[in-house]
């Protein structure tokens, strides 16, 4: 059984998504972001110490550690995890959910951008600009995308369970 991996866009829900999601599959929930803050302190702080192509090569090799788990887990990746080929190639086996959100849902969840180092102080125009460069790599890697983007977490979460345990549509159980 592959692990499932979340996807997408700054805001789009992944690591609230991703724990609501765990929490019906009854598997365990692992957020790069967060292992990464666990192991190496705060994010924008380790940007402006190292800068971006640092911090991706070791978003790359935790990546690679979570993914090869003994138990399939929700992984809720970085949004721009996807950029790093090889995380890209990691992915091929695994199921892989976008999670896609409008501009608008984005502007509403993103706050100031402060959390995020790649938003600058402009974060919605980085935002937009950041989502066009790769929006097409998202949906490259996905073999799921949620484009429904006023459903709530929890109906996130349900969606997402009935569309990899699809009900048959038949009755052919009946004798
Ligand atoms: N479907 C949703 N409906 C309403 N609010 C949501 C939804 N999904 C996420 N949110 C809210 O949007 C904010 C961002 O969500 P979250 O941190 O899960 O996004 P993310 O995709 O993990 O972002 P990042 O790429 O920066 O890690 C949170 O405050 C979360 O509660
Ligand atoms: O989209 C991005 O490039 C990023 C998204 C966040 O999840 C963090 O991984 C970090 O702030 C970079
Ligand atoms: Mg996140």
């Amino acid at each position: 059984m592959s692990n499932i991996v979340l996807i997408g866009p700054m805001g789009s829900g992944k690591s609230t998504v991703g724990a609501a999601l765990a929490r019906r599959l009854g598997r365990p929930h692992v957020d790069s972001d967060h292992f990464f803050v666990a192991r190496y302190g705060s994010i924008p702080e380790y940007f402006r110490a190292h800068g971006e192509k640092d911090f991706r090569e070791r978003e790359h090799r935790i990546i690679a550690e979570l993914l090869d788990s003994p138990r399939p887990s929700v992984i809720s990746l970085g949004g721009g995890a996807v950029l790093d080929e090889r995380t890209r190639a990691l992915l091929k086996d695994q199921t892989v959910v976008m999670l896609d959100i409008t501009p608008d849902q984005a502007a509403l969840r993103i706050g100031d951008g402060t959390s995020r180092p790649v938003l600058g102080d402009e974060p919605m125009e980085a935002w937009t600009r950041i989502y066009a460069e790769r929006e097409t790599i998202y949906r490259a890697c996905a073999d799921m995308v949620l484009s429904a983007d006023d459903e709530s977490i929890e109906t996130r979460a349900d969606t997402i369970v009935a569309r990899l345990n699809p009900t048959p549509s038949g009755d052919d159980t009946t004798p």
